[in-house]
């Protein structure tokens, strides 16, 4: 592993390594911020799922996550969203390829070959994070976007991996929206009832673990009809008891400006689940 960068931030340190990963055959970079409590002594570990376009840059850059994470001693963990570089297989569009992994481990070439970001984000980047900084293997779990979906998919799909999850603006029912629906045909095929497996709205029917999930939504999201349909995950909840706590944020939008105004509501209810 390669650190590239190094700041102080609210008495610990937002760095961000490259490392080798073997799911994605390819350097990746991520963003990890160490608390002034891991100088200390190991501490839980938040996960952040970035969304279309993003690297590990938007989150550190504005998301304010890390004068919360310094308050309740959380490490940060913001991985990049899709494998990139040379030979890694890309396509016209913001919303496919390179910036677009959908934290799914695609099984269609050309993009079976490094888009296992499932793979990676579940096993490879913890069994990383736990080996090499102070954290023990408390994991929380969050994202936006298509980040939020992938938190929500993640932890559904992996009981007993994550104590706790919350998004922000997700993608609710990728195989039911122009967004998922692109993506779910290239990288892992025509036969849409294995895209359930991947659909938080989906998974929250079928889950064996009721961890509760927490949502927040600006109803001034440009996304908001078209690709992310709250109301999907809240009647899916609803069929099947699972808990949800959906919060539905009047004026707000799809930007970093919305996510950095409830960060702290989202750290602490992982903090309380986590230490
Ligand atoms: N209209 C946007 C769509 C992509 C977008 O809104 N991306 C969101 C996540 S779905 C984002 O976080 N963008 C980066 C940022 O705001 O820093 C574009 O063309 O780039």
């Amino acid at each position: 592993m390669r650190r590239i960068e190094r700041h102080a931030s609210f008495g610990g340190w937002q760095d961000v390594y490259e490392i080798d990963s073997t799911a994605l055959g390819v350097p990746t970079r991520v963003g990890v911020y160490l608390p002034p409590q891991a100088a200390h002594g190991r501490c839980p570990v938040l996960y952040w799922l970035s969304g279309l376009t993003c690297s590990e840059q938007n989150f550190i850059a504005k998301a304010g996550a890390q004068r919360h994470a310094a308050e309740h001693g959380l490490i940060l963990v913001a991985p990049d969203t899709s494998p990139r570089g040379e030979g890694v297989a890309d396509a016209d569009g913001y919303d496919i390829g390179i910036g677009a992994g959908f934290y799914v481990d695609a099984i269609q070439a050309p993009w079976r070959q490094h888009y296992r970001m499932h793979e990676y984000v579940v096993h490879e980047l913890p069994a990383w994070v736990e080996g090499t900084f102070a954290a023990n293997d408390a994991r929380g779990i969050s994202g936006h976007s298509m980040g939020g979906h992938g938190a929500l998919v993640i932890a559904l799909r992996n009981p007993g991996r994550y104590r706790s999850v919350s998004a922000f603006s997700p993608i609710v029912a990728p195989s039911k929206v122009p967004w998922g629906a692109k993506v779910f045909a290239a990288y892992l095929g025509s036969d849409r009832a294995s895209w359930n497996e991947w659909d938080a709205c989906a998974l929250a029917g079928t889950a064996v673990e009721r961890l509760p999930l927490l949502v927040d939504q600006g109803l001034d999201d440009e996304f908001l009809d078209s690709q992310l349909q709250p109301e999907r995950l809240r009647a899916a909840c609803e069929a099947t008891g699972h808990p949800l706590h959906l919060r539905l944020r009047p004026g707000y939008d799809h930007s970093y400006y919305f996510i950095a105004s409830f960060m702290g509501e989202h750290v602490a209810h992982h903090a309380a689940a986590l230490s």
